[in-house]
C-alpha cells in the first residue's frame, strides 16, 4: 500500500469577516506540492483576503489552514512571522519593490530576513544560515532566472514595468519557499508584457517545485493553471478546465 503525499495546503472550512461583515464561509480545498491553482471570481468576493489568511497576514473566525503540515492558528503572532519568511513569497500587482535599493538588494532581502530568523530561536522548518557568497549566488541565480542578470545594479526607477515585476518574482522565489501567493501579478502590466511575466513566473515556480496559488481575474492567466477554483461567497467551486492549450 503506498501512501499518498500530504497535500502542501489544507484549507478546511474557513470562514472570513470584516469586522461585522461576512466575506466568504465554507471555503474547503487542498494544492499538492508543485501544483498550479488559480483563484477566480467576481470583484469584491474575498479573493485578496483569502490569499492573505493563506499566508498568515490576516486572521480568520472558522475553520484551519494548514501548510505543509503547520496549522497555522497552532504559531503566535512572532512564530508566524519568522514562519512566513522561510515558507512563502509573494508577488503583488503593485510590485512593492523598495525603490532606494538596488535590484539585487531588493532581492537579496527574504534571503536576509531567513538568516536573521535562523539566527533566533528555532522556528518550525527554518532554513539554516547562508553565507554572504551563498547569498551572493542566490541573488545571481534568481535574477538570471527571470532574465535580469545583468541589472542587478540598477535602480529600480530605472526598470519598465514588466521588468519590476520580474524583480518581485525573483524576491519571491530567491528564498525557496514552499508555497508561492500571486495577488494578480500582471494586473498593471500591458498583454504581452503580461503574457511573458507570466510565463516567467510560471516557470520559475515550476523550476523550484513550490506550489502557486494566483488569484487573477484574466481568463489567459488563469489556462495556465493546472486548476483553477472560483471563489463564492460560500465556498469555492472547481471550474472546468480551460479548452486553450496550456
Ligand atoms: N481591511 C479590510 N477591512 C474591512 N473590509 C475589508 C478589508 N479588506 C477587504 N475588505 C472587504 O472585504 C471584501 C473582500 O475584499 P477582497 O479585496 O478580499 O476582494 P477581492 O475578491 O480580492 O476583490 P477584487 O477582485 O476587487 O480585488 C470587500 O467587500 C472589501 O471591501
Amino acid at each position: 500500500m503506498t501512501n499518498a503525499p500530504a497535500p502542501m495546503l489544507q484549507v478546511n472550512a474557513l470562514a472570513k469577516r470584516h469586522g461585522d461583515t461576512p466575506v466568504f464561509e465554507q471555503v474547503s480545498f487542498e494544492t499538492q506540492r508543485g501544483e498550479f491553482l488559480a483563484l477566480m471570481g467576481e470583484s469584491g468576493v474575498g479573493k485578496s483576503s483569502l490569499l492573505n489568511c493563506l499566508a498568515g497576514l490576516d486572521t480568520w473566525q472558522d475553520g484551519t489552514v494548514t501548510v505543509a503540515g503547520q496549522d497555522l492558528a497552532q504559531l503566535n503572532d512572532t512564530q508566524r512571522a519568522h514562519w512566513r519568511r522561510h515558507a512563502v513569497g509573494f508577488v503583488f500587482q503593485a510590485f512593492h519593490v523598495l525603490p532606494h535599493l538596488d535590484v539585487a538588494q531588493n532581492v537579496r532581502l527574504p534571503l536576509l530576513l531567513v538568516h536573521e530568523a535562523a539566527k533566533g530561536r528555532g522556528t518550525p522548518g527554518s532554513a539554516p544560515e547562508l553565507s554572504a557568497r551563498a547569498m551572493d549566488e542566490r541573488v545571481q541565480a534568481a535574477l538570471d532566472g527571470v532574465g535580469l542578470g545583468a541589472l542587478g545594479h540598477r535602480l529600480p526607477r530605472e526598470l519598465s514595468g514588466g521588468q519590476l515585476q520580474r524583480v518581485a518574482i525573483a524576491r519571491a522565489l530567491v528564498h525557496r519557499p514552499p508555497l508561492v501567493l500571486a495577488d494578480e501579478p500582471t494586473g498593471n502590466l500591458d498583454p504581452d508584457t503580461a503574457a511573458t511575466v507570466l510565463q516567467t513566473l510560471v516557470q520559475q515556480v515550476r523550476a523550484t517545485g513550490a506550489t502557486l496559488v494566483m488569484v487573477t481575474h484574466a481568463d489567459s492567466a488563469a489556462q495556465r493553471a493546472d486548476r483553477v477554483l472560483r471563489l463564492t461567497a460560500h465556498g469555492v467551486v472547481a471550474q472546468p478546465p480551460f479548452a486553450a492549450q496550456r
